[in-house]
Parts: structure tokens; C-alpha cells; sequence
């Protein structure tokens, strides 16, 4: 039998300028040598970072879409969810995994509600209740801390700070909604920035020098390459170190151009380091 190259389905949206979703996602799991099929959640000329933007919801095309997809006999190595807009369209997620979840696809979900204790502009708590039911299907899941303290219902700790073990119990009562492995990114450590693994029931973490601020992006590049890194077959640890790693060559490179907060991360300098994993 002919080998095909892999493919992973991107549900996010399309965000015309401040680097985040598919536009970073579909350059950099590309550079990875697989090939990236975006099904758009909405369009929006800026992301909700900026004081205004335009947003064009695309639910109501999500479903024809999908079907055609399905007309075309296609499937995915693997299906990696980003920010979603509406219940409904977690709704359509649901339908998507139905769909194109084979016995091999692996299932990402990376929960875009919010940051450093406080949700995006367009998320209401119901829609982030509504996340909790796309975690039955994820094999994984990437929160940031505000992100796991909603999908558990927990308060955002005063000060973002929390201990290995009380990352363990939130890791585990995650996985027990459904993913195997579970990584919460962008953890407080002093001058660094910690990545928390769970990987198969085990615990760890990894820490990072802190570079300069949080920007917009970082999460949606840290689960492009940590899918597309699976996909590839390199562990889970392996590939959040990657993802880090790159995150913090353009964040560098961020500072030193002097980039407003909300442009997201220059990652086309360096999209040459992920064409070697
Ligand atoms: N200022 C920073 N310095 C170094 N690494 C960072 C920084 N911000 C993010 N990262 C890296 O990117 C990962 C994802 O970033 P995070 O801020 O958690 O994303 P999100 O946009 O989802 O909040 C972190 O786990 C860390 O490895
Ligand atoms: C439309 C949109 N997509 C994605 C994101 C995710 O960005 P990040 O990777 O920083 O979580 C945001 C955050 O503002 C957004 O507004």
C-alpha cells in the first residue's frame, strides 16, 4: 500500500491579523511535513485582544461543510479543536469527531476560553460548561491554569500560584472527564514559565526562562506542535519541549522587535527549526 502523508483537521478560527489559530497553526504543522485542513469556527479581521474587532461566525456553514468532507471520503490522523464561538458549535465539534474519528485519529483539544484568571471577551460560562463536553473524546487536553480552573469549576488562585500536587490532583480530575494525557500550560514559577505533563497517570513539569510578557498565540503554536508532534509519533513530553522551546526563540525575537502584545509571535523566522523534528 502507498503511504500518505498524515493530515490533522484544524476546527478554529481564521483570524486575519495578531497570529493566532490557523494562521499560525496551518504554517507550523505544515513546516512539520503534515498537511493541515482547516474546517473555520468564524472569521475575524483581528483577534478579541484587540479593542475592536470584526468576528463572522461560521457555524451555520460548519455542518455543509463537514458533510462535504464526508461526501469526499476523508480522514484525519488526527483532529485538534481551538477557540470555538458558540454552543452550538460544540455541538458541530461533537458532530466532527463522529465523523472523521477513526481508530487511530487522535483527538486534541485545546480549550481557548481565557487567561491569567479571566475569560475572553466572547466566552459566557455557559459556553465554557459546554467545553466540558468535548472532554469525553480528547485524548488531549492543553488548558492554560484559567482555563482548567473553569472546565473544573474551581476559583483562579489569587496570585496564579499553585503546587506541583495541587496541579496533580486538577491534571487527574481532568483526565478522569476523559483525556488520557493532560498539559497545563503557562504556569507562574518565579522567572520562569512551568508546563505541567500528565502523561499516562504520571506527573511532571518542565520549566522555561521567562521571556518578556504573555503574548497571544502562545497556546495555539504549543498545540499546533504538540499535535503535530504525536501525529509524528514523538512523545508527549518530547513535543510540549519543542513547542516551548520554539515559543521561546519568538518570543525573543518579539521583544526585541519591539511588538505590541496582541501582534502575536513572529514565528516565520523560525520556521525552519520545526522542518528537522
Ligand atoms: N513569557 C513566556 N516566556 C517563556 N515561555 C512562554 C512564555 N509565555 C508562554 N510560554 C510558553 O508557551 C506555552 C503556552 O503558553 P500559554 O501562555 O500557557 O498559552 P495560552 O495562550 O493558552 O495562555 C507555555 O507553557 C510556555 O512553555
Ligand atoms: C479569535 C481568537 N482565537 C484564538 C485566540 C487564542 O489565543 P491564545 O493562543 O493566546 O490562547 C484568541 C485570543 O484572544 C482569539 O481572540
Amino acid at each position: 500500500m502507498t503511504a500518505r502523508q498524515k493530515r490533522i483537521a484544524l476546527i478554529n478560527d481564521v483570524t486575519g491579523f495578531g497570529r493566532c489559530s490557523v494562521t499560525v497553526q496551518l504554517p507550523l504543522i505544515s513546516a512539520m511535513r503534515i498537511q493541515a485542513c482547516p474546517l473555520p469556527t468564524a472569521i475575524l479581521s483581528v483577534h478579541t485582544g484587540f479593542p475592536k474587532h470584526y468576528l463572522d461566525d461560521y457555524t451555520a456553514h460548519m455542518r455543509p461543510y463537514m458533510e462535504n468532507w464526508t461526501e469526499n471520503g476523508l480522514d484525519f490522523d488526527a483532529i485538534l479543536t481551538g477557540f470555538l464561538g458558540s454552543e452550538e458549535q460544540i455541538e458541530v465539534v461533537l458532530d466532527a469527531v463522529h465523523r472523521f474519528k477513526g481508530r487511530d485519529t487522535l483527538i486534541i483539544v485545546d480549550p481557548v476560553m481565557g487567561d491569567n484568571g479571566r475569560l475572553y471577551s466572547s466566552y459566557t460560562p455557559a459556553l465554557c460548561a459546554k467545553m466540558r463536553q468535548l472532554l469525553p473524546h480528547a485524548d488531549v487536553v492543553t488548558p492554560n491554569l484559567t482555563e482548567a480552573c473553569q472546565l473544573l469549576d474551581l476559583p483562579y488562585p489569587a496570585d496564579g500560584e499553585v503546587t506541583e500536587n495541587e496541579l496533580l490532583v486538577m491534571a487527574k480530575r481532568l483526565a478522569a472527564m476523559g483525556p488520557q494525557d493532560v498539559i497545563i500550560t503557562g504556569l507562574h514559577a518565579g522567572n520562569c514559565v512551568r508546563t505541567y505533563l500528565y502523561e499516562a497517570g504520571v506527573g511532571s513539569s518542565f520549566d522555561n526562562v521567562k521571556i518578556g510578557r504573555d503574548r497571544s498565540g502562545s497556546g495555539d503554536i504549543f498545540a499546533a506542535i504538540v499535535a503535530a508532534s504525536l501525529v509524528r509519533g514523538i512523545s508527549l513530553s518530547e513535543g510540549a519541549k519543542c513547542a516551548a522551546a520554539f515559543i521561546g526563540h519568538c518570543l525573543s525575537f518579539a521583544e526585541e522587535l519591539d511588538l505590541p502584545w496582541n501582534y502575536g509571535l513572529p514565528f516565520e523566522e523560525f520556521m525552519g527549526e520545526l522542518t528537522k523534528l
